[in-house]
């Protein structure tokens, strides 16, 4: 199985890619998604219909580097087994290429269990800008969650395929054309060994040689 990580920072345009993956039937695991499900939290950061208060805690934790560090080690391990199953299942399924959507996959290290790496990097006045327009916050807020992660910068010199999203979205989806090519590219040897497929073939040879093997040793010890 091909295990593609998609990353970029906030705002960079990574749930954007990831629908693109999605309507040409290439699944995703969303760790955003995987870490809402995981939210036992303090009383304060509740809603009274016990929900978690979102734009609060991230108010809290954006602007606070000793209370993001707490939060993402308590996290941590719930999200690394969350899209452990999540994978399992889509393995399950004989999917061939799933997709890691990861916004911290380099700060949490997952980036070792992903090949190809793709990158969504955005200029800095653009990223600024599209999460205040998005998320309706001030720039400061904006800002503060931006230093939240490692620079896109950094990331991109860390990636096997980076996207440019500065432009317009026709741009995306004409870059994206070619990420989807090298994605789908056959599966490698190892890749295949991996996959569903992989392994039951490889199950159905031992089991072949194995009968071979007691059929031959029955035959010469007669
Ligand atoms: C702080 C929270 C409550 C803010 O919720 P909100 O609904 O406003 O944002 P959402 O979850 O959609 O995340 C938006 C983006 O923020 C960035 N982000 C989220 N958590 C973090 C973090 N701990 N450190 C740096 N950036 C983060 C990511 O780029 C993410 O895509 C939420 O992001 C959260 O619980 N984060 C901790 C879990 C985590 O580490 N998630 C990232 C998975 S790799
Ligand atoms: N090429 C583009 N042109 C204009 N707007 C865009 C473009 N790409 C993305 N956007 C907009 O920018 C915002 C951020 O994009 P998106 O939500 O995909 O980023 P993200 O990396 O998934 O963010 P987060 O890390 O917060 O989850 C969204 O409002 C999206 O509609």
């Amino acid at each position: 199985m091909r295990i593609v990580g998609l990353t970029g920072g906030i705002a960079s345009g990574k749930s954007t890619v990831s629908n693109l993956f999605k309507t040409h039937g290439i699944p995703v695991v969303d760790a955003d998604l995987v870490a809402r499900l995981f939210q036992h939290l303090e009383r304060d950061i509740l809603q009274p219909d016990g929900e978690v208060d979102r734009p609060k805690l991230g108010q809290i934790v954006f602007s606070n580097p000793e209370k993001r560090q707490l939060l993402n080690r308590l996290l941590a391990p719930y999200i690394s087994s969350g899209i452990f199953w999540e994978m399992l299942k889509l393995w399950m399924k004989g999917f061939k290429v799933i997709v890691l959507d990861v916004p911290l996959l380099f700060e949490a290290k997952m980036d070792k269990w992903t090949k190809p790496i793709v990158v969504v990097w955005v200029d800095p006045e653009t990223q600024l800008q599209r999460l205040m327009l998005r998320d309706r916050t001030s720039e400061d807020d904006a800002q503060n969650r931006i230093n939240a992660q490692m620079s896109l910068d950094l990331k991109r010199t860390r990636a096997d395929i980076v996207i440019d999203n500065t432009g317009s979205l026709e741009d995306l989806k004409e870059q994206f054309q070619n990420v989807l090519f090298e994605v789908t590219k056959p599966l490698t040897w190892t890749e295949f060994g991996l996959s569903r497929q992989g392994a039951a073939s490889v199950l159905v040879s031992i089991i072949v040689g194995v009968l071979i093997f007691r059929k031959v040793y029955n035959t010469e010890s007669l």
